[in-house]
Order: structure tokens, then sequence, then C-alpha cells
């Protein structure tokens, strides 16, 4: 992977070499990764994208281009950029694995360590992670749509740059896809690719019939036709089993045709009848045409004859919800591994954060179902299958009491004292695991509109921690303005 040290914003150049003047060089913080609203109107997302923070990290350095680069900008001292020459990360990260189901406010990430370096990464972290998660999730929800149905990612040509061609098709892979048509993307992440052909390859042609014939020669064993450049049902479908039945007399399989255009459930039916008719009944049908999970959930509603879908622009730029509102937030700060928690105040309830070093745990029922997840202090343990009465921390009368539960920390050690210790998984493994995880949701947690909200609240602990904390601070500034004059009945 490239060296991306320098994908990251001014200011935590500049705020770095502020610490670095101002005897801050070894004051340590950790910092938490956590979005604070679903994306899609959705019940969950799909984390991804921590392989490329690992890699990240572990090419973190800055070259004598970069620092000649920075010293070009005239903000830094000579003194900071030799700093900056023996960059390297040595703090701590711990991590929910790609492919897990996480909700608001939950640290996906934490990052411990001097805070010269970890206020470096907040940039590029979240441009890693906020993406991709935010495909992973989309993904998912096509997925969930076509209801074993396969999906092809076709969106390559439609997304926002080859980054996001490349990695949106990861992300989509580990969300469900089960192919990509992106040849980089498979070269370098070992994603299945698949595709058929294009309505320039039927035009370049005399007829529609002579063009599927030298396809069907070219590739006699992947031979998907699309049938609607001139008319599916007049045109397309019988030439495509004229084709078809050639082939299978010659002893090869006809994998069958592509519906890009029309009324998807009522071609795709007549198609089936026509095929089946003909005797091509494993021939399977494509849909593809500006599809996403609500036109794929009606068109299966509606009874279409549609065995893979492909889905491009809607899957790869997430249409609908653009982006995923990740954040990167201070928890604690210290120095020599001793930390004091620290939080951030706001007018807006849902953006005072969530103090301290902390992890998430997530309690299952005896089915193996998860019941509600609990942002946690660090060395929190809950003894299994003693009850627990647990509440929400804004609304603190709705509680519920979880019985016979079993519970899992869903952080991992991915780096200690900068270096890793967590073997990452393959691709393959992580989209298996993010089909067993999301099993592990109720279906009303996953449904497309209108889903349950997925309980997540703070163990008792951390809620007292935050009161305490917000106490504090309110009596410091009400102190304060007492000895300056300031009228205290202005602001509560
Ligand atoms: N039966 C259906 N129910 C709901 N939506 C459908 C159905 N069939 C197709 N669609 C969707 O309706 C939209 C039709 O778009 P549009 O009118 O641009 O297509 P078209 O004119 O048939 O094809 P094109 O413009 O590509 O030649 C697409 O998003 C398609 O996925
Ligand atoms: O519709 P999407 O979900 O983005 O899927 C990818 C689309 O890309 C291709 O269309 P092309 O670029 O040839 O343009 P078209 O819209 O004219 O078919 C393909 O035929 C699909 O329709
Ligand atoms: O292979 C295909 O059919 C394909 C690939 C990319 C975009 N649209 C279709």
């Amino acid at each position: 992977m490239q060296n991306l040290t320098m994908l990251t914003d001014l200011y935590q150049l500049t705020m770095m070499q502020g610490y670095y003047m101002n005897g801050c060089r070894d004051k340590e913080a950790v910092f938490d990764v956590f979005f604070r609203t679903l994306p899609f109107k959705g019940g969950y997302v799909l984390a991804a994208g921590l392989e490329q923070v690992v890699e990240y990290i572990e090419n973190l350095t800055f070259g004598e281009e970069d620092l000649a680069y920075l010293r070009s900008l005239n903000l830094f001292t000579e003194d900071f950029i030799e700093e900056l020459r023996n960059f390297r990360f040595t703090g701590d990260i711990d991590a929910i694995p790609e492919g897990t189901p996480v909700f608001p406010f939950e640290p996906l990430i934490r990052i411990k360590g001097r805070i010269m370096e970890t206020q470096l990464l907040e940039t590029a972290i979240l441009n890693l992670v906020n993406f991709q998660s935010l495909i992973a999730t989309k993904a998912s929800r096509v997925v969930s749509a076509a209801h074993g149905g396969s999906v092809m990612e076709f969106g390559l040509r439609r997304a926002q740059g080859p980054d996001a061609g490349v990695l949106g098709a990861r992300a989509a892979f580990i969300g469900g896809c089960q192919s990509t048509s992106n040849v980089l993307a498979g070269k370098r992440y070992g994603i299945p690719v698949s595709g058929t052909q294009a309505h320039s390859w039927i035009q370049c042609f005399p007829t529609e019939l002579e063009a599927f014939r030298a396809y069907a020669r070219t590739f006699p064993d992947k031979c998907l036709l699309l049938v609607d450049t001139y008319n599916v049902i007049k045109s397309g479908v019988p030439n495509a089993i004229k084709v078809g039945l050639e082939l299978e007399a010659e002893g090869h399989h006809f994998v069958g045709i592509r519906l890009d255009s029309g009324d998807l459930t009522y071609l795709s039916r007549e198609a089936r009848r026509m095929l089946d008719v003909a005797g091509l009944k494993s021939a399977i049908i494509v849909g593809s045409n500006d599809l996403d999970e609500e036109t794929i959930f009606a068109i299966k509603a509606q009874g279409a004859a549609i065995d893979a879908w492909g889905v491009g622009t809607s899957l790869i730029t997430s249409k609908d919800s653009p982006s995923l509102g990740g954040v990167y937030k201070l928890a604690a700060e210290g120095e020599q591994n001793v930390f004091q928690p620290r939080l951030k105040v706001s007018e807006n309830i849902s953006k005072i954060t969530n103090p301290g070093i902390k992890k998430v745990v997530r309690f299952y029922d005896r089915a193996g179902k998860a019941m509600a997840d609990l942002i946690t202090l660090e060395n929190e343990v809950f003894t299994e299958g003693k009850p627990l009465t647990i509440f929400d921390p804004v609304q603190t009368w709705k509680q519920k009491t979880l019985k016979n539960f079993s519970t899992r920390d869903l952080m991992i050690p991915v780096f200690r004292g900068g270096k890793r210790v967590y073997d990452l998984p393959k691709l393959t493994e992580v989209q298996e695991y993010a089909k067993i995880e999301l099993d592990t949701l109720w279906d009303e947690v996953k449904r497309l509109t209108n889903p349950h909200s997925y309980i997540v609240d703070l163990s008792t602990n951390l809620f007292e921690l935050k009161q305490k904390l917000l106490l504090t601070i309110h009596q410091d500034i009400l102190a304060n303005n007492q000895n300056q004059g300031v009228d205290q009945n202005v602001d509560r």
C-alpha cells in the first residue's frame, strides 16, 4: 500500500508543532472513533476499513520529499521537522473487527499514545473507516433485499474516483456482494470478478443473433447474453434461446441472460417462461439498471424471476446517504500511561462525548441473538448469568433487566507499543464473519425501513463518571464566572 502519511489535515500538523513547542512532547491521549447517526435510516452499520488503517499505520513515516514540502510552507520550525523525520507510531490500538455490526456512540477504534502521534492519525483513519463502513453497510442492505439472489458490484465507472471504486468494491464484498466487475479490486484483494457484456458489443455486429453467436464462440462456457439492445421479448430472448440451444447441443452450459432496462418484473417473468419452454431451465436471469435495495425489494415482491442482480451507482456512491459521520474524539489525556478522563460538552446532548478509556460489551441471549450493547470502562466485567439492569443514558427511567446472557468484548488489541499484534483475516473470512454476525441481530433491527433501535447503553460506572465530570465542569465555569462578575442568570 502507498504511504499515506501526508493524507492529513494541516491543523493536525500545526497542533503537533504546538504540542512540541509547548512542553507537551510526552503528553499522552486516548482517542475514540465513533459515529452518532445511522445511515439510510437503517438499524446498524457494518464496520469496515480496519485493514487499511493497519497498513496506513505500519507505513507511517515522513519521507524527504514530504519534509521538503512541509518546510516550503514556512509554518514549521526546523526542530519540529527533524522530529517528524523520526516519526513512528509507538502507541496502542484496539478495534472492533471488520464485518461486525456496530451502533451509534460505540468506539470502533481506540487509539492510545503520545498526543504528537495520535493527533496526526485522525484524518486518515476517519477517511478510511467512514467510507468503507458506509459502503459495506449499503451492500449488506442490497444483499438482504436480494434475499438469497447473488449481487454483483458494477459501480466502478460511477464511483467518486479510482480509490472509491477499489475500496468500495472491497467494502461491498464484506457486505455480502458475490463479485465485482472491478479488475483492480479483484487483483488487489482477491475478490471474485465477474461480468456480462455491453450494448456496444451487440451494436457492433450486423444483427443481434450474429453478436450473440460470436460471443458464444469466444466464451462457450461463460456465455451470458445482454438481451435488451433492440427488443427483449421479440428479439433478445428468442435470439439468446437459439444460441443457448446451439451451445447446449455442443455440450456446453449456457449461463443465461441479462436484462438492463424496462419493467424488470414483467420482462424477467416472460423471459423465464420462454427459456423454460425452450428447455433452458438452468439458464439464469440477471437484472440491472439503476437498482438499489428498495427497487430490488419491490421487484422481488412483485414476483420477478431474477436470479442475480448487477448493482452499480447506488451502491458504490451510497447515493441515498452519501457519508458516514464518524468522528475522532479525545476521551482521556495523561502522561506515562496514567490517564485522566476528559469529555467535550455541547448544548446538543448527543454531542457530549463519553469520557475515559472504554470498550464495548455485547450481550447475547441463550439463542445467540444480540440483546444489547454496553459501552463500559476498560476493566469492567459482567458475570454471565447474573441479572443486570441496564438503562437508557438520556431517558434513565427506561430500564431493562438482562438475564441468562453471555457476553463478548467487541474490541480486540491491534497494536501494542507500535507493533501489530493482530493477524489480519483474509477478505473471504471477513465476509463470512460479517454474515454470521448479521445473523446474530434480530430481523427487526435489520429491517430496511423503520427498524427497531438496538439498545446501546452506558454502564453504571461510565454513566456516573460522565455525570461527575459534567458537574465538575459546570461548577468550574460557575466559579470562574463569579470571580469575573459574569451574570449567572444569563445562561444556566
Ligand atoms: N417492476 C419494477 N418495479 C419497480 N421498479 C422497477 C421495475 N422495473 C424496473 N424498475 C426500475 O425502474 C427504473 C427505470 O428507469 P428508467 O425509466 O431509466 O429505465 P428504462 O427506461 O427502462 O431503461 P434505460 O433508460 O436504461 O433504457 C430503474 O431504476 C429500474 O431499476
Ligand atoms: O445502473 P447501475 O446500477 O449504475 O449499474 C451499472 C450500469 O452500468 C451499465 O450501464 P451503462 O454505463 O452502459 O449505461 P446505461 O445506463 O445506459 O445502461 C450497466 O448496463 C448497468 O446498467
Ligand atoms: O459486466 C457487466 O455486465 C457490467 C459491468 C459494469 C457495469 N455494468 C455492467
